[in-house]
């Protein structure tokens, strides 16, 4: 078991923390989350511990990426079980950042990052202000603990490589690494969401991951017409119970819709279980 790590929740300590650590010539690994950990988070962690000599997992819901309709209340949150999930893993985690607020200087905040074209399609049609709010305060983090390198998840797909594209326009010397999806036994996506869902909503939701398999073994027999696979995955989870946000097949860099596969792309889903709203995508390279 590794040492419980330094909570930090002042900004200011939190930059001084980093500092010293490049001081003595460390690198510094980053994995921005909004908690209630599970195995996901800790792969990204491990990934991290790789590519760093420090570890620096920041836990803060961050109201600005929640519309008014959405679960910012309801948003799931276990602050000492997960401090345990971290000390329990075989490489420690060093700082846990976990400030209160990041937004109280009074007088309202009003400076945003927009990533323009990225966030307008999938996840961004449904919640328009939401890779806004990310793309913001994923910047503050970076300026807040200034990392060498920084983890996401493939699972919210569109917000990698959004961060990507931030990243490279806006000048960040940060290496940003996109990990692998971490699903359960049955193949669903692990998600902190996931602990809102029924039994019953559950079994439905594993039909988001069939789903995908299915459009992937189909366009790898040959089928490459888009919106043939896309209604292929619609129904199945239509039919399972689901209701679709969307089901899309975009390249994979630029998140473009295409008609047919001629190259990588990325099939994205969004589906509501009761009030469950769950993402999920898979990668095809034929
Ligand atoms: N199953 C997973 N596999 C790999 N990475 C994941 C997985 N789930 C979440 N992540 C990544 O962990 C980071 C923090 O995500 P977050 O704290 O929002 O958790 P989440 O499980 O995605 O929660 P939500 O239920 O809000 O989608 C993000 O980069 C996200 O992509
Ligand atoms: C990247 C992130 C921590 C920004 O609040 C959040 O969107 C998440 O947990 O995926
Ligand atoms: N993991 C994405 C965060 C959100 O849906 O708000």
């Amino acid at each position: 078991m590794a040492p419980t790590p330094e909570v930090i929740s002042e900004k200011e300590e939190m930059r001084k923390w980093s500092r010293s650590m490049r001081a003595q010539g460390k690198r510094i690994g980053l994995v921005p989350t909004m908690g209630f950990l599970h195995a996901g988070h800790l792969s990204l962690v491990a990934q991290a511990r790789a590519h760093s000599d420090v570890v620096v997992v920041s836990i803060y819901v961050n109201p600005v990426q929640f519309g008014p309709t959405e679960d910012l209340a309801t948003y799931p949150s276990d602050f000492d079980g997960d401090l345990r999930k971290l000390t329990a893993l075989p490489g420690s985690v060093d700082v846990v950042f976990h400030p209160p607020n990041l937004y109280d200087y009074g007088g309202g905040h009003e400076s945003w990052v927009r990533v323009e074209k990225l966030e307008l399609g999938l996840c961004g049609k449904s919640r328009p202000l939401f890779f806004r709010g990310v793309a913001t305060v994923v910047m503050k983090l970076f300026h807040i603990v200034e990392p060498d390198v920084a983890l996401f998840g493939k699972k919210d797909y569109q917000q990698w490589r959004i961060i990507q594209r931030m990243v490279r326009d806006l000048d960040f010397s940060i290496k940003v690494i996109g990990a692998e999806i971490i699903r359960d036994n049955d193949g669903l996506a692990m998600s902190s969401r996931n602990v809102h869902l029924s039994p019953e909503e559950r079994e439905k939701a594993l039909s988001i991951n069939k789903s995908l398999l299915k459009a992937k073994s189909a366009a790898k027999d040959g089928q490459v017409h888009c919106e043939k696979l896309q209604n292929l995955a619609i129904k199945c989870i239509t039919d399972a119970g689901g209701r679709i946000d969307y089901a899309e097949i975009v390249t994979q860099n630029n998140l473009e819709k295409v008609e047919q596969i001629k190259g990588p792309v990325v099939f994205c889903v969004a589906a509501w279980f009761g009030k469950v709203r769950l993402v999920d995508n898979m990668e095809i390279n034929l």
